[in-house]
């Protein structure tokens, strides 16, 4: 994801040579230094350099990698951006000593191709100037919306931050059904990625909700009719609505497993 970010960032304009990259050897970064980033193994000298701070570890290691860096948070005070799936900014910023502006985020994947989607929240010391730096960063890998309540990132998690995993799903059951019925894997590839991305380009350019548009497609005693029957029956709306259920649960577990 730091690098979806720092990409996102550098096609956008924004210096190379004002970022700094972090982690836990230099090999990891070779290409970013080659790029003209400054990169560091040290935490501490990282969060010395910024004004903002991104977190992008797992979030089973973000408790210690922010206790590590506590002292130096808290002499040069920078924002906070979380990008871990289910850390409140409650537990982070306790972590980090109290007393900071925390954004938390939920990007998905594709903001590697600058067509991302983000959540999100901001606790209460965050500036109207740092919102919109946030807004800038994250917009560089995409779209990036605002949510009312940090509870409503479990939500935003189910959506977008795990929804490419759901459609890569349908993608790799869409290829093997094509297959099954004659076409090569190839073409049925082809075939797949581009419909998903026509349906997807359309439901983006249209004025009317993506329920509208499946209707347009379903020809009145046609194909797309048996199609979609057949899934409606065996309870396809259902079971997204589950796997979806279950992912904010396990956000919302997240915070209670990791945040003490
Ligand atoms: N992969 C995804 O689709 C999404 C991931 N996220 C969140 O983004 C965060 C990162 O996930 P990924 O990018 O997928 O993981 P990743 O494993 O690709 O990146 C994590 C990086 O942190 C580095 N790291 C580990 N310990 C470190 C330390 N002490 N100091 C500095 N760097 C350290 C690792 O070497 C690695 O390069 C997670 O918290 C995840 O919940 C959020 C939305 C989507
Ligand atoms: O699976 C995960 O935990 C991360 C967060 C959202 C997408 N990937």
């Amino acid at each position: 994801m730091a690098r979806a970010i720092m990409g996102g960032l550098i096609s956008n304009g924004y210096p190379a040579a004002s970022i700094w990259a972090c982690d836990t050897g230099q090999d990891k970064m070779a290409d970013l230094q080659q790029q003209g980033l400054n990169t560091t193994t040290d935490n501490n000298a990282a969060v010395a350099a910024a004004d903002i701070v991104i977190l992008a570890v797992k979030p089973q290691v973000l408790k210690s990698v922010a206790m590590d860096m506590a002292a130096s948070v808290q002499q040069h005070r920078p924002l906070l951006i979380s990008v871990a799936a289910g850390i409140l900014c409650s537990s982070l910023e306790q972590w980090l000593g109290g007393d900071l502006p925390v954004v938390r985020c939920m990007p998905n994947t594709p903001a590697l191709v600058q067509q991302g989607a983000s959540g999100l929240y901001a606790n209460n010391r965050v500036s109207d100037l740092q919102r919109s730096q946030t807004e800038q960063i994250m917009t560089a890998t995409g779209i990036a919306l605002w949510v009312e309540s940090e509870a409503q990132l479990d939500a935003v998690t189910a959506v977008s931050g795990s929804g490419p995993a759901y459609y890569f799903l349908i993608m790799e059951a869409m290829v093997a059904a094509g297959e099954k019925l004659g076409l090569s894997r190839e073409v049925a590839q082809q075939l797949t990625i581009q419909t998903a991305l026509g349906a997807a380009e359309m439901a983006r350019q249209s004025d009317v909700e993506p329920a509208e548009l499946r209707r347009r497609v379903t020809s009145p005693k046609g194909t797309t009719e048996q199609a979609i029957l057949t899934f409606i029956d065996q309870g396809l709306p259902e079971i997204i609505a589950n796997g979806m259920q279950a992912c904010s649960d396990r956000s919302a577990a997240l915070a209670e497993e990791l945040g003490k």
